[in-house]
């Protein structure tokens, strides 16, 4: 038997199915789309060239969702150069880069500009702008993806985002000159989670801390990772921060990812630069320091 049509809501279905298709079409900017996949970076036969000297050549990378991934090697072995290429203000000379199943090296750049707003950066020294206020600063991203939202509201938003980093209310109108360096790094950190990212890029946000303040900025890292559900791609030197908050590390030596896995996994392989990091004098400090944490926590349990 047929179904009675009724007309009124046959519009409604026309309708929503409309808006529906049109959140379907995979072309289009969705700005509350969340990424389900496995890894929300894959990074294919990079070759980073400046002039005659290759940065990278071949390198592959996949980043799964969720974890924090650190990212390790010598000076000059093209950690940043990878960061910058994956968001897209370093044009390789060939390979494939994805950002949540997205092109960034091939297709219409337009459709770069919908997957920018779902990523967050702190690069090294904050970058901050020296003539706004933290709080200014922080909205500077909001300005830019989102020009029509209501002004308080973007103060509110901002305020928010720089006490989630730990700041207290007082740091919104302050210039960064006024700042500390571990403050300057919370406030880059707030500007990174201003667009409230899936993804957030580090570079070197322990540098310059003293251990104390590297410690709480681990602390924070992954706290915000556990409470806003991101994946982390961290760039650092800091032997304690991979030991601390890494699920896994990627190693950059010989212009490629060498090796790529939780550090018992790495202290598996014997490639030198690996053992060298992991087994010299700061690897087995770091180490000894994890181990002792551990213990603690461990007869803490025991004794409660
Ligand atoms: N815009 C550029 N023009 C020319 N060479 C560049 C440019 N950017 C980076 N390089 C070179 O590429 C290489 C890799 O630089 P990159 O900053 O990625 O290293 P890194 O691994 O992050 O080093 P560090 O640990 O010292 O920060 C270096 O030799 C650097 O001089």
């Amino acid at each position: 038997m047929e179904e009675p049509v009724d007309e009124q809501a046959g519009d409604e279905r026309i309708e929503l199915a409309d808006g529906a298709a049109e959140f379907g079409d995979p072309d289009v900017n969705r700005p509350f789309e969340r990424f389900r996949g496995e890894h929300p970076i894959v990074v294919e036969g990079l070759v980073n060239k400046f002039g005659d000297q290759v940065v990278h050549e071949n390198l592959s990378l996949k980043v799964n969702r969720g974890e924090i991934l650190g990212v390790v090697g010598g000076s000059g072995t093209g950690k940043s150069v990878l960061m910058r290429s994956i968001i897209g203000l370093q044009t390789p000379d060939e390979g494939h880069i994805e950002v949540f199943g997205r092109s960034i090296t091939e297709g219409d750049p337009e459709d770069v500009v919908g997957v920018r707003n779902r990523w967050g950066v702190l690069f090294q020294g904050g970058a901050l702008f020296s003539t706004l206020t933290v709080g200014e600063n922080v909205e500077v991203p909001l300005k830019q993806f989102y020009p029509d939202i209501d002004i308080d509201l973007m103060h509110e938003i901002a305020r928010y985002k720089v006490m989630l980093t730990g700041l207290g209310e007082e740091a919104v109108a302050k210039y960064p000159s006024e700042l500390s360096g571990g403050m300057k790094k919370r406030a880059g950190l707030a500007r990174a989670l201003a667009l409230d990212p899936e993804l957030l890029f580090l570079d070197e946000p322990t540098a310059g801390l003293d251990p104390i303040g590297a410690a709480a900025f681990d602390r924070l890292t992954r706290g915000l990772r556990d409470a806003l559900g991101l994946t982390v791609f961290l760039i650092t030197h800091d032997l304690d921060t991979l030991y601390e908050i890494c699920d896994r590390v990627a190693v950059l030596a010989d212009k490629r990812v060498i090796a790529v896995g939780t550090i018992p996994e790495l202290l598996e392989t014997d490639h030198p630069w690996i053992d060298e990091y992991f087994n010299g004098p700061r690897g087995r400090a770091a180490r000894a320091s994890k181990e002792r944490a551990e213990s603690l926590d461990n007869s803490t349990a025991r004794g409660a």
